[in-house]
Order: C-alpha cells, then structure tokens, then sequence
C-alpha cells in the first residue's frame, strides 16, 4: 500500500548546472533503508527533499500517500535528523525539547509525556537537567533521536548520524536506530558502509547523483561472491599488488602484511575469502564507474 512507502519517481536535481541527483527511481517501505555513497553523491540532497527542506528541479514523490508537494502534510509525517543538528547549548535537555515541541504545536499535556517518553527511550532521563553543552557527542545524537520523534512521525530520516561517535555510543546509537524502525520507515544516509551492515536489509547506493544499486544487502554481497581474496605478502610486494587489483583491507604484523583485495580473475596463490558488505561495495562501485558494468 502507497500509505506504508516513499514512492520516489524520475527525480532530478540541479543546483544552477550541477547536476546533484540524475533521474532518481525509488521505493522505500517500512524498517531501516540505508543510503550509502561517496562524499558528494547526492545522500544529503536527496534526504533534504524527501523532508521537505530542500526544493527540488523535476520529477515526483509520494511520502505514505501525501504528495510531496503538500509541505504542512509531509512535516507532520517526517522527523529529520541533520548531519549538523545542533540546539541552544545553554538550554537544559528538557528545556530544549520543551522549547521543539512547543514549536511543533504539541499541547503541553501530551508533551510531557512524550518528552519523559523520549528521554527514556534514548537512554537520556538521567541528563534531562544537563545543559546541552555538557552533552557528548553520543549523547547529543541521541537527542537529535528524540526531537526527531516527538511529533511522533510515520518516518525517520537521519544523515550520517555515527561520524566522530567511539564504538561503544556507535553500536548504541545503531541499536537505537533498529529498534524505532520496527515500527516505521528510517532512512539512514552514511558513507560508513559498517553501519549498514549491521543495521539495514535494503540499500540504494548513490554515485555522482545516480542510483547505482537498489536491492537487499545479501543481494549486493553475493554478487562479490568468489571475487574476494587474502593473501600474506611483504611490504615491498604491496605496490605491484596495489597496482593489480583494488585492496579492500590491509593487516601489518611485523614484517608481514595481510592483504585482502578483490580479482575478477582466479588468483591460485591466495585464499578465498567470504566477501563481507565492504568488499562487496567496493567491487560494485568499481565495476559500475569503470565503464565495464556487473552482471546484475
Ligand atoms: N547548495 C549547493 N550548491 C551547489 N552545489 C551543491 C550544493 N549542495 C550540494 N551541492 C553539490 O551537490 C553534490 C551532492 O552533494 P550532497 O551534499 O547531497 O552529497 P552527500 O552525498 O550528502 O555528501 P557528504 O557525504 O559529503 O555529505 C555535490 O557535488 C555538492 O558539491
């Protein structure tokens, strides 16, 4: 049913000639839907115009039934996280979500209760008198969650929501993520393909505007399927390596170096390895710019 999807048809984008998205065709349903891509691809841009921040050049899209045209209507259903997203640091952690739901027009009974609601699901009721300021990183993106949600919305949308979080507030943050997309559509744009994995069934991959790939995340891994290799070389053999194939990952111990590469081609000399989402996204983005195309 079109009132559980964002149905995004022949979407274009131009600021003045740049092109930033090219003929954008998308169905996005219920659960995490991660948007992955390059610095530059367009994640931003095409998170801006789904919330209805961001005009947009040509083209259509229907947000659970409501035109995107219709902007009051689309605000009501949307909560956006911006990658910048930042408040009043002097404000206090209620105060500030106080202060937002005042301003999404929440009467104040109801507010209350959503705002203890909230704090409680992000794992904030402790710091509701902290002054923002004070907040960590992690702490802050957490927030960002809660005003996000308190206009209980159909759909969330967040923008690079893990940059400069340490591994243990990332994992909670993602945990976060999951947990309120079992009953609603979240859009996660990164360029941190680990998040994804952990997180989404479904990506699109944007590249210089285009949607390369739309599919489930196993889908896009398989087709790295006996592509990816292991070998243990030394460090003046890592440049004719470099040159030969595109590396994935590299392990130094001692003199020894671990490296893991992608070849089209049967490598005898190295060991086969099970491709993981990085692999398998890099092997995508380079056959699909470098002209030669994947089999699909
Ligand atoms: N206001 C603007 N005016 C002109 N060009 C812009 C503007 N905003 C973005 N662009 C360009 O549009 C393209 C897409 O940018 P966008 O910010 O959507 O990419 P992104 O994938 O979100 O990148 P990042 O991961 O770095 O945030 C880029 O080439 C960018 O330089």
């Amino acid at each position: 049913m079109s009132e559980d999807k964002i149905i995004i048809k022949n979407l274009n984008k131009f600021y003045g000639k740049k092109q930033a998205l090219k003929d954008i065709n998308l169905s996005i349903e219920k659960g995490m839907f991660g948007l992955l891509g390059r610095n530059g691809a367009g994640k931003t841009t095409l998170m801006r115009i789904i919330a209805s921040t961001l005009t947009y050049t040509s083209g259509d899209i229907d947000v659970c039934g409501i035109n995107i045209k219709n902007v009051k209507q689309i605000r009501k259903n949307i909560g956006y996280l911006p990658q910048d997203f930042s408040i009043y640091p002097s404000m206090k952690v209620y105060e500030s979500l106080e202060y937002l739901g005042c301003l999404s027009k929440i009467s104040t009974k109801v507010l209350n209760k959503r705002i203890e609601y909230m704090l409680e699901k992000v794992n904030l009721i402790e710091e509701k008198n902290m002054k923002i300021k004070a907040l960590s990183g992690g702490m802050k993106r957490r927030l960002g969650i809660a005003q996000a949600l308190l206009h209980e919305p159909k759909i969330l949308i967040v923008d690079e929501p893990t940059a400069g979080l340490d591994p243990e507030e990332r994992v909670r943050f993602r945990n976060l993520l999951s947990e309120v997309s079992t009953d609603r559509i979240v859009i996660l744009s990164t360029h941190i393909v680990g998040d994804i994995e952990a997180t989404c069934e479904k990506i699109g991959i944007l590249n210089e505007g285009s949607l390369l790939y739309n599919g489930k995340v196993d889908d896009l891994i398989e087709k790295a399927n006996n592509k990816v290799y292991k070998i243990t070389t030394n460090k003046n053999e890592l440049p004719i390596l470099k040159k030969k194939y595109k590396i994935t990952g590299m392990h130094t111990s001692g003199d020894k170096v671990i490296v893991r590469f992608i070849s089209e081609s049967l490598v005898t000399d190295a060991e086969l390895c099970t491709p993981n989402i990085e692999d398998a996204y890099m092997f995508y983005l380079d056959k699909t710019t470098s002209g030669n195309g994947v089999e699909v």
